[in-house]
């Protein structure tokens, strides 16, 4: 997809600001890059894609980007200083999306009018006169480089170091593999899975044929991994945890009678929507997982469950300044709980699928092994861990963990 320029450092203010003031919802706010994208002034449509850019070349690039500054001033800028942030926005166009310096400093000052506008413009000449990083340079926050470090290795996190500066490619899931060949081959894509289709540019999605008639979804290759592990005779499936849907229509496609349960309505209300656009069909329960109890138990159960979601960084690089120990630490703890709820749904004999689109093995590896302590009557059938480095060559995935348990008969 071709990155949106901006038109002259007159008429890009606006979308500097728009870019700040989603950079500081993020960082101080600690909202998602979606969220934080919410709510602002209305801008022109480039000037909003110009602000989303980068605001999340920006967010790739935190940590980079503040030991340059920290590097050029004696002045100790707070985390959250608003000096920090124009400095950090300013870089990373110049890093990411060769943004001319004159453009770069004519819109980066208006921004600390009033302000620190001195010592921005000071640490900005600096910097702009010296060496800066590749925009192939990616690094972690510092406390994930570690813990990542320590658990896979370092291989893994350099590879995720890469990655998070990388565009990661658009993966599309159909609802047969015939309809996947066909588009693979008009488009110009690849498939790398059964009904999966991999377009290495990623191009705005209503562009591309087949979108309004619903003949495919987006979902990371990763995220289609669960569904994959259902038992093709299993005749009713309950995806729990299913909203926005991307698994249940994936369920639904490979022909079980599927129900849909989510505890969020205006999730749902995305699901519904995709199975209108898709045309497939599922039932849909609202409920929560830790209250509800089914007329009959499912062949099959798929717990989706709420995670710190670090293994989504390529796509959500904020996920990692929100993902700290206690963060990870709660979320285990629910999902062991879910995973205890889920558990009762299944009939003897039946599958239960869990997975987590987490690089963190609290939230993976060790709740199936906590979960198998306690329940004599499952077992372990299979599990997979996806890591950064992983089909590299092709555009890589999305970190995961799923595993496939079964019910004793
Ligand atoms: C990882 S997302 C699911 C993504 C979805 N499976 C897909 O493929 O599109 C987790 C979902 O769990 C739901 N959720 C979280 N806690 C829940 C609970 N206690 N009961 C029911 N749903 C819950 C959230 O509303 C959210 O939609």
């Amino acid at each position: 997809m071709k990155r949106p320029q901006p038109r002259g450092p007159e008429a890009g203010v606006d979308a500097r600001r728009a870019a700040l003031r989603i950079l500081d919802r993020v960082v101080r706010g600690g909202q998602t890059m979606e969220s934080a994208a919410q709510g602002g002034p209305t801008l022109e449509p480039n000037d909003q894609s110009l602000a989303l850019a980068i605001a999340g070349e920006t967010l790739r690039r935190l940590p980079l980007l503040d030991r340059l500054i920290d590097g050029a001033t004696r002045q100790i800028l707070p985390d959250d200083a608003k000096s920090r942030m124009v400095l950090r926005l300013a870089l990373a166009q110049r890093i990411a999306l060769s943004v001319p310096d004159h453009a770069l400093v004519a819109t980066a000052l208006p921004l600390v009018e009033g302000g620190p506008r001195r010592l921005v413009h000071g640490v900005l000449g600096t910097l702009l006169r010296g060496q800066l990083p590749d925009a192939s340079e990616g690094a972690l926050p510092d406390a994930v480089m570690q813990r990542w470090t320590a658990v896979w290795g370092q291989q893994v996190a350099d590879a995720a170091a890469a990655a998070i500066v990388r565009r990661p490619p658009l993966d599309l899931s159909f609802r047969s593999h015939d309809e996947a060949l066909a588009f693979a081959a008009a488009e110009g894509g690849t498939s790398l899975a059964d009904r999966h289709v991999r377009l290495a540019d990623a191009r705005p999605v209503t562009s591309l044929p087949g979108f309004a008639e619903g003949r495919w979804w987006i979902q990371d290759l990763s995220s289609t991994l669960p569904a994959r592990m259902i038992p093709a005779d299993a005749a009713r499936v309950l995806d729990a945890c299913a909203a926005p849907g991307g698994k249940t229509l994936q369920i639904s496609a490979a022909g079980h009678d599927t129900a849909a349960l989510d505890r969020s309505e205006s999730r749902l209300a995305r699901l519904r929507a995709n199975l209108a656009r898709t045309g497939l069909k599922a039932h849909i329960v609202t409920a929560d997982v830790l209250g509800y109890m089914p007329d009959e138990p499912y062949d099959a159960v798929l717990l989706d469950a709420p995670c710190s979601a670090t293994g989504t960084f390529r796509r959500h690089p904020e996920v990692l300044l929100r993902a700290s120990p206690r963060i990870i630490a709660e979320s285990a703890e629910l999902q062991g709980r879910l995973l205890l709820a889920a558990a009762q749904w299944v009939r003897p004999g039946g599958t239960l699928v869990y997975a987590v689109c987490s690089l963190e093995p609290s939230e993976g590896e060790e709740r199936i092994t906590a979960f198998l302590a306690e329940q004599s009557d499952y077992s372990l059938a299979e599990q997979r861990r996806v890591l950064p480095g992983e089909l590299e060559e092709q555009g890589g995935m999305d970190g995961f963990f799923t595993a496939r348990l079964v019910r004793g008969g």
